[in-house]
């Protein structure tokens, strides 16, 4: 049985909100400002941009919840972009995924042999070097309980939130190994973080646009990945 369900679709960028809803083009001006929510025909629900990177989303979404969760349009909050998935986790671009968890990829230190040590460690160091057993915060998505099919049903994964996006092998493996993750993104556990701050359910579909490995811009695909998940956004 499922819930009243009034998504607001969150995107980080124009680009992504264009691609997944192209029929805005009719009624919305070629950019959306940053928070502007856009009713969506035919009782879809809602849109808005945020920005990109987890700090202008965050503010903007701080902004948005708080003009509007005592009583909003909307009743839950799905965010819906493009990630780089990890290589050897199962995912091929294209894939549509439910971002069930995230964890902040790059709050650390750098270390003078260049490896990276993330925070939840730098804390759990004590002055003589013995570390004691601590783990990375992870901001989960809501209980699935009431949402409909087309949610529920996407494949689950482990997120990643970065402000640097992952540019190296090495890199992936480092990130992969600290954090044991599928997927890569730039904005999602600030949305988890905010969302339950405000008392409003929350998820994440992402569609796999690229590899987060060696950095070569000419593989990603991020129309093919939006495009995937515009038809997933359009069975609803
Ligand atoms: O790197 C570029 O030059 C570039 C050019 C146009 C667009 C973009 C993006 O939109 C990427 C950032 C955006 O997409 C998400 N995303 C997608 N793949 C990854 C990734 O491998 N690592 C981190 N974030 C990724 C992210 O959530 C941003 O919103 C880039």
């Amino acid at each position: 049985m499922e819930d009243n369900f009034v998504p607001l679709f969150a995107f980080a960028s124009n680009l992504e909100f264009f691609e997944v809803f192209p029929e805005s083009k009719s009624f919305v001006q070629n950019n959306i400002r940053l928070g502007e929510i856009v009713e969506l025909p035919e009782g879809r629900g809602f849109a808005v941009v945020l920005g990109v990177g987890l700090l202008e989303f965050a503010t903007n979404l701080s902004v948005l919840l708080s003009r509007f969760s005592a009583e909003g349009p909307f009743t839950h909050v799905v965010l819906a972009g493009i990630c780089g998935a990890y290589p050897d986790r199962g995912l091929e671009i294209g894939s549509v995924v439910r971002v069930n968890s995230e964890i902040v990829g790059d709050l650390g230190v750098v270390e003078c042999n260049g490896s990276f040590t993330p925070w939840y460690k730098v804390c759990a160091t004590s002055a003589n070097g013995s570390a004691s057993q601590a783990s990375a915060h992870v901001y989960e998505s809501s209980s699935l309980r009431g949402v409909p099919a087309w949610l529920s049903d996407l494949k689950p994964v482990a997120g990643l939130s970065v402000n640097c996006c992952t540019g190296s092998a090495s890199m992936a493996k480092e990130r992969v190994e600290n954090f044991n993750v599928d997927v890569e993104s730039m904005e999602g556990a600030a949305c988890f973080s905010i969302c339950h701050a405000f008392g409003v359910p929350c998820y994440e579909i992402r569609a796999v646009s690229n590899f987060a490995t060696a950095r070569d811009k000419s593989t990603w695909r991020i129309k093919d990945a939006l495009a995937a998940l515009q038809s997933l956004v359009n069975s609803l």
